[in-house]
């Protein structure tokens, strides 16, 4: 008999929608309901759910940082899909700075683990940025998708938003939210396609890493 058990590992990176969520301050809450019940006499189980296009894990359009960017349902899948080095940057001060960053050779995508213990029931606003400067460094190693488990490469209060910037003038791409917690340093397959969403500023993601073959 056939498994659907894959004989590589797969680690699932993605947070679960559900009520609660936490969510950028004042951003919309994540509403899940049932419309139709079968506890009511529906031949079917279907639900509605309400959100912003920043919740959970997802990826930032263009759209998002730029008035006249890429919206999501516009955005190549290439990005989203292929090695990646994840970086642990746990202990790491203020920012993550060139100087914080291991070897990066032959690499299109560095994900970075921010956190000791993702904060799955709070919104924390002291999340560790990447420096707009580790992101250019990044896009001349020839990087094109920078991810991270915080809510931003940004921090909370920035205005300018130098990382997603810096992002924008080499047409890298953004995943942000991912959980990294189980996810030793190293290398994976990424896979994290973003809904496609037309005029979205971002899609959520079903974000998974894969050992590699
Ligand atoms: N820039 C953030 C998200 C963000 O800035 C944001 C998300 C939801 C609601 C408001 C936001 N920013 C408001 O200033 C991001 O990196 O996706
Ligand atoms: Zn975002
Ligand atoms: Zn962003």
């Amino acid at each position: 008999m056939s498994s659907w058990k894959s004989k590589r590992r797969i680690w699932d990176i993605s947070q679960v929608l559900r009520p609660g969520l936490p969510v950028w301050p004042g951003d919309t809450a994540f509403g899940f309901e049932r419309t139709w019940r079968m506890d009511e006499g529906s031949p079917v189980n279907v639900g509605r759910m309400t959100m912003s296009t920043h919740s959970g894990t997802h990826a930032d359009a263009p759209l998002h940082y730029a008035e006249d960017g890429l919206d999501a349902a516009s955005m190549e899948l290439d990005p989203y899909i292929g090695t990646c080095l994840v970086v642990d940057a746990r202990g790491v001060n203020g920012e993550v700075d060139v100087a914080d960053l291991p070897h990066i050779e032959s690499v299109d995508r560095v994900l970075f683990r921010t956190w000791d213990a993702f904060p799955h029931d709070e919104w924390r606003s002291d999340w560790l940025p990447i420096a707009a400067e580790t992101v250019e460094w990044l896009a001349l190693q020839g990087v094109k998708l920078i991810g991270t488990d915080a809510p931003s490469v940004d921090p909370q209060e920035s205005k300018t938003m130098d990382a997603h910037h810096a992002v924008l003038k080499h047409d890298m791409r953004i995943l942000e939210g991912l959980v990294l917690d189980d996810v030793p340093e190293g290398r994976y397959e990424l896979i994290a396609l973003p809904l496609k969403v037309g005029g979205g500023d971002a899609g959520l993601c079903r974000a998974i890493l894969r050992e590699l073959a």
